[in-house]
């Protein structure tokens, strides 16, 4: 009798071989010659790794150097590069900034895909929203929130909070203290305050072995977000499921984010339900949505989760950037030839005739020694340096900087380089305060390149909150302490690792912090 068996499976075998390994493996270099000799971008400079395929970025954004990886292509390949098939950073060299104003401001361009994975916990919010038209009619929702009149409302919170700081670093009884959770927990009470007007109380049950569980959550999620970008979704399904306590607290971070913001919104409603609001001083951001619901045509209503997720997003962005920042301008300070520190202290003991009094608002942004620090501190370890990823329009190549690229390429540039720009930044690596106060350096092109806030449409809500607060701890705690090394935390400890922000890599800034009364 004939079998048809024989003549079937043997022939199987290379046929599942060819069908696949060898015919992705032949599209995939297919697709590498196409991006690196016939796209519209293969005239662009790069080397040819990055031109062929996604890899080469995404190993070094695993690496967590994905700015340094750029940095390093300006410096070999010059203002435009190619860092991924269709992909393209830029660094302006001329003072005017131009190109850096045409992309980020005057096209009123999209964001790049990168944004789509920061949903908070699936729902969308302003930093999420890749659409510039949406994301502007988003925004003015509660931009006013965040004005500079506005945030100075919020000046005797940073006060009360900074006054509470010094009092915690006084109990340390000058041990060596790590200062990096106190300043998280300064922003996490003061963004609670200014979102839902709640009184969190997080640096008052600060001590060495306390653990703020809302600070834990906003590091967790940060991580979470990133590995839940990177790895598929089914993969991560599985993984999440690994039964250990730690992982299982790392992956609900958002649900526990989100179920305490989802909190606050519903006492902010119960409040509003019985007429209470109308008794604060300071309308808070959730009653600035309320507002916008109760004015707008029905479609265009908040619902409870957009303002879940917009709060949450406000707390996260801004609790870990401008501790982090702090953070750096401490440790730099500590550093400091004796001379330099005394001049920093100098201006704030004359501002400041009693040590436990902060100066007013107007008189904290007039000090010109402070404002150098904190800029010089935000221009070597600006907290999110990264490349702010932005699509060329629709309708018709872009001219970038002669280049004509089609639309939907993913256009870029970065603090991190614009920050080192030697033709603008004299000795751009070295820490020099008094480089903003020096009038033989070019004053207005280094402002035009300080962007730490990012830029343009998109340019960081919350940059007064920022700049008020981390100026109202610095002057209490400069003022209050000499601030010295401690050997723990040097330049290994405190390298700048990348995860979309940057964090000192040992998560800690431990100082010593000797009482100057
Ligand atoms: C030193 C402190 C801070 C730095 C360096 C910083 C930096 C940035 C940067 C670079 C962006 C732009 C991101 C992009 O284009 O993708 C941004 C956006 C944003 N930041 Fe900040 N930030 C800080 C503090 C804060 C604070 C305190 C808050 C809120 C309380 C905040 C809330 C936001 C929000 C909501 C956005 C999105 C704005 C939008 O797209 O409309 N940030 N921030």
């Amino acid at each position: 009798m004939r079998s048809f068996l024989p003549t079937v499976v043997p022939a199987t075998v290379p046929t599942i071989l060819a069908s696949t390994i060898l015919v992705p493996l032949f599209l995939l270099i297919l697709r590498g010659i196409y991006h690196v000799y016939f796209s519209p971008l293969s005239s662009i400079p790069g080397p040819w790794y990055a031109a062929v395929s996604e890899i080469w970025i995404l190993v070094h954004t695993l690496r967590c150097r994905k700015v340094r990886a750029i940095d390093d292509l300006f410096k070999a390949y010059g203002p435009v590069v190619r860092i991924a098939p269709t992909t393209i950073a830029f660094l302006d060299k001329d003072h005017e900034q131009q190109t850096t104003r045409l992309v980020y401001n005057a096209l009123k361009l999209d964001k790049g895909p990168l944004y789509d994975m920061v949903h908070m916990n699936g729902h969308l919010h302003s930093v999420a929203i890749i659409e510039h038209s949406v994301h502007a009619k988003y925004r003015r929702i509660f931009s006013s929130h965040y004005s500079p009149g506005n945030i100075a409302l919020l000046h005797p919170d940073m006060k009360a909070s900074a006054e509470l700081l010094v009092q915690k670093v006084l109990e340390a009884k000058d041990r060596p203290l790590d200062i990096f959770p106190g300043i998280h927990l300064v922003m996490i009470d003061l963004i609670l305050k200014s979102t839902f007007g709640h009184d969190q109380g997080a640096l008052e049950a600060w001590s060495e072995h306390s653990h703020d569980i809302i600070m834990s959550a906003i590091e967790d999620y940060g991580r979470l977000i990133l590995i839940q970008g990177i790895v598929p979704d089914w993969l991560f399904g599985v993984v999440r499921r690994f039964p250990n306590k730690r992982w299982q607290t790392f992956c609900s971070s958002g649900d526990t984010l989100f179920n305490t913001m989802a909190e606050f919104v519903r006492e902010q409603q119960k409040e509003k339900d019985a007429g209470r609001m109308d008794e604060r001083d300071k309308p808070t951001l959730i009653e600035r949505f309320f507002a916008h619901n109760a004015t707008c045509a029905p479609a265009d209503r908040l619902s409870f989760e957009d303002m879940t997720s917009e709060s949450m997003t406000h707390l996260l962005a801004g609790v870990d950037a401008s501790a982090v920042a702090v953070a750096y301008i401490l440790w730099r300070f500590a550093s400091q030839p004796l001379s330099v520190k005394q001049k920093i202290q100098a201006e704030l003991d004359s501002a400041m005739p009693d040590a436990g009094v902060i100066p007013d608002w107007k008189t904290l942004h007039n000090l010109p020694i402070l404002d150098a620090l904190f800029k010089e501190g935000l221009r070597l370890h600006g907290p999110i340096p990264t490349f702010l990823e932005r699509l060329a329009p629709k309708g018709g190549p872009l001219d970038l900087l002669g280049y004509q690229l089609p639309a939907g390429t993913v256009i870029g540039t970065q603090s991190w380089s614009m920050h080192r720009n030697g033709g603008i930044f004299r000795d751009p690596e070295e820490f020099d305060v008094f480089r903003w106060l020096d009038s033989d350096q070019p004053q207005d092109a280094m402002l035009q390149a300080w962007a730490p806030y990012g830029l343009g449409t998109r340019i960081c809500i919350g940059q007064h909150l920022a700049r008020g607060a981390i100026k109202t701890v610095l002057a209490a705690l400069l003022r209050n302490f000499d601030v010295l090394p401690f050997p723990e935390t040097n330049d290994e400890s405190m390298e700048m690792m990348e995860l979309f922000g940057m964090f000192p890599v040992g998560l800690s800034c431990k100082l010593n912090f000797r009482s100057r009364a």
